[in-house]
């Protein structure tokens, strides 16, 4: 299982590359849970991390924009697209709705390398999960919006998740999870497994707005590809 970090700054940036994560996501984390940076901003971050990680995997959120502001996504997705992302992070309302139709399919023709993320606060209707599996898109995710009410795990359960990582992985999708993940999630992580997992609020020191804690990355980095027996007697130490 991969991981993906969210980072707001070339520190953060730099820091999180430096621990060997998969994926970086270029997001403003004290402006939502797809809070959006301005692109000076991620050009700054692609500039300073593309020469020393060549081969990183990074995305960038538009902001927590209305399904229904269709004009404004896709100007944000240019935007941010061409400031050299190579993947454009989307809110889609996962319970579904004429909205989240239209979001989608409009999204999948903008000729953009757009990761859907389906969020789960109102649940995650399976069928229009399963439509998104069908479109061209390099990658979905799952992630909530409101943070402190438990983990994505503990708000939708093993059991549905497993039901879309089985959806994803019978249509060849990569599926990330996120959604206030912490570190008590990685052993049903490593259950489920998702082709990769996102973090914020577990490695930042407080509320996912603050800084990130190198002692938390190293514990999720290590702890995503663990053993599960080993990872259970470092934590009870
Ligand atoms: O895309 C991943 C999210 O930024 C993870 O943030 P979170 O752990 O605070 O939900």
């Amino acid at each position: 299982m991969r991981m993906l970090v969210s980072v707001r700054s070339v520190e953060e940036a730099l820091q999180a590359a430096g621990f060997g994560v998969d994926y970086l996501d270029l997001k403003e984390p004290a402006a939502g849970a797809l809070g959006g940076l301005d692109t000076a901003r991620i050009k700054d971050i692609l500039a300073a991390v593309r020469p020393r990680h060549p081969s990183l995997m990074i995305s960038a959120t538009i902001g927590d924009l209305q399904a229904i502001e269709l004009t404004a996504i896709e100007h944000a997705i240019r935007e941010v697209a061409d400031a050299g992302v190579d993947l454009v992070k989307v809110g889609v309302p996962g319970q579904g709705g004429a909205a989240a139709d239209a979001l989608l399919g409009r999204v999948a023709l903008c000729g953009r390398p757009i990761v859907p993320v389906l969020i789960a606060d109102d649940g995650i209707d399976e069928g229009l999960f399963a439509i998104a599996c069908t479109l061209p898109f390099p990658a979905l995710m799952v992630d909530t919006q409101a943070k402190l009410g438990g983990s994505l795990v503990e708000r939708m359960g093993p059991a549905r998740l497993a039901r879309l990582v089985a959806t994803a992985r019978a249509h060849g999708k990569p599926f990330g999870l996120a959604g206030a993940l912490q570190l008590r999630d990685l052993p049903a992580l490593r259950e489920l497994k998702p082709a990769f997992a996102g973090f914020r609020s577990a490695v930042c020191e407080g509320e996912r707005s603050g800084s990130l804690v190198p002692a938390r990355l190293k514990a999720v980095h290590d702890g995503l590809a663990a053993d599960r027996t080993a990872f259970c007697e470092a934590i009870a130490e």
